[in-house]
């Protein structure tokens, strides 16, 4: 098996067991502590102080607001990407984004060409319900979603049967993974909070499609 918590090979307090996040119409699975706690701390002041972090806007029913957030995309070059309206083209990987890469694909078992990292700067930034359904990311999209910093509620909300609800934390060195036919039937979401929260960093791995693949 091979060794995940590389920064620090003293540090087992990883967990490799995955949980299958037991929803119907859906494949999620979930990793607590893929990356150990003093990795994940390295990888979050890492990403923090070296990520080019953006301001986005976005303009819904002749409204112009800001994404409650700061994003960054980065992947292989032309991997363009369009995303409520904002299309960004990649920065090139770093050596901390090929790392997380490499660990995350030798359980996905796919390569990822792109990643989108959102920054929650605290409990009044979110991500609004949605599902990552664009175009590009093919039919079933497979997701690795890699978190650090503080932990936040994440959500599941069923399209057809919005009772259909399920809400778990992502804490920092989890990996959430969602493929199949998951966002065709479910929208997530990171709510606000009231809480005093520190910053959160979030990693979304996506396989961009062209022409080409
Ligand atoms: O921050 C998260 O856990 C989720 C982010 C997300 O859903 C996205 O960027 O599409
Ligand atoms: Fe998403």
């Amino acid at each position: 098996m091979q060794q995940l918590n590389f920064l620090d090979s003293q540090d087992a307090s990883v967990q490799l067991t995955p949980q299958i996040i037991d929803i119907p119409d859906a494949s999620v699975i979930f990793y607590e502590q893929f990356f150990s706690a003093i990795d994940s701390e390295h990888i979050y002041s890492e990403l923090l102080n070296q990520t080019p972090w953006r301001q986005d806007s976005i303009t819904l029913f002749g409204k112009t607001m800001l994404v409650p957030r700061l994003t960054a995309w980065h992947g292989d070059p032309g991997k363009s990407y369009t995303y409520s309206g904002i299309t960004m083209e990649p920065e090139p990987w770093t050596p901390t984004l090929m790392m997380i890469k490499n660990a995350i694909e030798s359980v996905c078992g796919v390569s990822f060409n792109s990643v989108l990292i959102n920054l929650y700067r605290d409990g009044n930034d979110s991500v609004a319900w949605h599902s990552d359904d664009e175009p590009e990311l093919g039919e079933n999209p497979l997701l690795a979603s890699v978190s650090f910093g503080a932990t936040r509620r994440f959500a599941f909300k069923h399209k057809r049967n919005p009772h259909l609800r399920v809400s778990f934390d992502l804490s920092a060195g989890s990996l959430l993974i969602m493929g199949g036919a998951t966002q065709h039937y479910w929208f997530h979401q990171v709510p606000k909070t009231s809480r005093n929260v520190a910053p959160r960093i979030n990693l979304t791995f996506r396989i961009i499609k062209t022409f080409l693949n």
